[in-house]
């Protein structure tokens, strides 16, 4: 079979999705590609990354608190650290995945895909001719994104780690040097902390950027008490390798050498070679989406539908739109996408509306993410800075998560911090942030509050329960009355 009404390009998170919706809406799906079925976040992203924080994690946790403490008498076992890493990832098998496929009628075709026509996808498979597969009412284009490596002298030849290396690893360097101060940054400096692994952190400015700056000084304390070295407003000037050592010159005169370094400077997306360049992909009204025509490697700008402008059949969803490089988010836009294609082809209503059932609103000002570094960090919304600056009258309320009965009796000497965005004009909620041990958890009550717009005054109402760390919000509220 070579005609399907849909063809997904990229078994990652956001494609599986989109399939799994089409199927559900009546579609004939067939699903390609070219490394393993379930993609980034289940074999070298969320999943292991997770598997080698969390361990240490857990020890950590059980220290903080007396008498726990008192028990736990050994080390953390690195190896087995490892090995459970292997078994969250299945070791790179993705049979399940593929037997989740079937079960559901998708069809595989494993290759590397690429856009030959108009809705006409040819794939270079590994034991034989290309194949040349054909789609009734739309492609989906779910081929996320790639470590992007800057252009530091001398760093492609010194062979750095990249975010899949760090995650795959088989064993802890003694020495890890970290280019970037973004997430996959304070995450693997802190997975490899916990290891017993010298780590650096070299960042050109203070961490975790995009979040309110506490968070980011926060996270730098709590690196530095895991042993690690966090040097930030550098950057590196070039990069060699000497043997089994990697020497990182700075641009400030100093040099740091190490066994490995990580380099975790962002993404790019994995468009390069797809053919699109053929179509015209850029945003209308704009010139040019990408400043004058879109080019083959650039992100895909796509409407709330996730469908390319200007190409009613084609769809970009997950890393590859570049919206929110979030897994969450990813399969979030595939729900929506691949439910609007099912209706587009069944010629039935769309809700487009924003918040409607096709579209994915939430991207825009309520993206959840929690940083699993040492301590948590857990936002949703906008930044005090992002609020300004998209021009919203915004009030700020901050509170001391250590100030809480829940938090003492969660850890001894808990520290931690929360922000509250409110939008004065409509009473509500636009951000908020915690950071502090174990907070990952309460982002949600803070999403559904954003994207929920509860007025502040119905929020009173919400009580929460003694003694548990969500106390913050009574004491936020409290705080903002006055
Ligand atoms: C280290 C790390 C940790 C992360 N941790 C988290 C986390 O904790 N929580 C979170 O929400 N997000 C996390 N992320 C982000 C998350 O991994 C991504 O947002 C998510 O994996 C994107 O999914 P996707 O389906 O868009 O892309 P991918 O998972 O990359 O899937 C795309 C698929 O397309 C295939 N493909 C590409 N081109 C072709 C082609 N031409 N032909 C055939 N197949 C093709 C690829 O092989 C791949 O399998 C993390 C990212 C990194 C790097
Ligand atoms: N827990 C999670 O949700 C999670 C975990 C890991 C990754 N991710 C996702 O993966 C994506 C990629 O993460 P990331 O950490 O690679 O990107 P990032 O955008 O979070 O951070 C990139 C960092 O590299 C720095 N940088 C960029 N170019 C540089 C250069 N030329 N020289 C020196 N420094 C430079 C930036 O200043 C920044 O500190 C993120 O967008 C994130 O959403 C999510």
């Amino acid at each position: 079979m070579t005609e399907y009404d849909l063809i997904v390009i990229g078994a990652g998170i956001a494609g599986e999705n989109v399939a799994d919706r089409a199927r559900a809406g009546g579609l004939s799906v067939v699903i390609v590609e070219r490394e393993l079925v379930g993609g980034d976040c289940s074999y070298w992203a969320c999943m292991p990354s997770k598997a080698l924080l969390r361990s240490a994690a857990a020890l950590r946790a059980a220290r903080a608190v007396g008498g726990a403490r008192e028990a736990v008498a050994g080390e953390l076992d690195v190896a087995a650290v490892f090995a459970r890493r292997d078994a969250t990832v299945h070791d790179w098998n993705d049979s399940g995945q593929v037997d989740w496929l079937d079960s559901v009628g998708i069809d595989l075709v494993r290759g590397d895909a690429r856009v030959t026509g108009e809705r006409e996808v040819t794939v270079a498979v590994p034991d034989g001719g290309p194949i040349v597969l054909t789609a009734r009412h739309a492609v989906a284009v779910c081929t996320g994104s790639a470590a992007m490596l800057p252009d530091i002298p001398g760093l492609r030849e010194a062979a750095p780690w990249a975010s899949r290396d760090a995650t795959s690893a088989t064993q802890a360097p003694a020495r890890l040097a970290i280019i970037g101060g973004g997430v996959v940054a304070v995450e693997m400096a802190t997975a490899y902390a916990g290891f017993g692994t010298q780590v650096t952190v070299l960042s050109r400015s203070g961490l975790l950027g995009h979040e309110e700056p506490f968070a980011g000084e926060l996270v730098q304390e709590g690196l530095r008490g895991l042993g690690a070295t966090v040097r930030t407003g550098v950057s590196p000037a070039s990069v060699h390798r000497n043997g089994q050592e990697v020497v990182v010159e700075l641009d400030d005169g100093s040099s740091v050498t190490t066994e490995e370094l990580l380099v975790a400077t962002g993404r790019v997306p994995r468009t390069m070679g797809l053919g699109l360049e053929a179509f015209d992909l850029s945003a209308p009204g704009e010139g040019g989406g990408h400043g004058g025509g879109w080019r083959d490697g650039d992100w895909i700008d796509v409407d709330d539908t996730l469908r390319v402008h200007g190409v009613d059949w084609l769809y970009a969803v997950g890393d590859v739109n570049h919206r929110a490089l979030l897994t969450h988010q990813g399969k979030y836009q595939a729900r929506a996408a691949g439910d609007v294609i099912a209706a587009r082809a069944n010629g039935e209503e769309v809700d487009d509306a924003p918040w409607g059932r096709h579209v994915a609103t939430a991207d825009h000002r309520s993206v959840p993410q929690v940083t699993f570094c040492e301590p948590e960090v857990a936002s949703v919304g906008l930044t005090e800075k992002a609020a300004r600056e998209a021009g919203l009258d915004i009030r700020v309320v901050d509170y001391d998560l250590g100030n809480l009965g829940g938090a003492s009796l969660h850890a001894d000497g808990y520290t931690g911090r929360t922000r509250m965005v409110v939008d004065e004009s409509r009473q509500v909620i636009v951000g908020m942030t915690f950071v502090g041990p174990d907070v990952a958890e309460l982002v949600q009550a803070a999403t559904n509050a954003v994207v929920g717009e509860v007025p502040l005054d119905r929020l009173w109402h919400a009580v929460p329960a003694y003694p548990t760390v969500s106390e913050v919000w009574l004491r936020l509220l409290e705080a903002y009355r006055g």
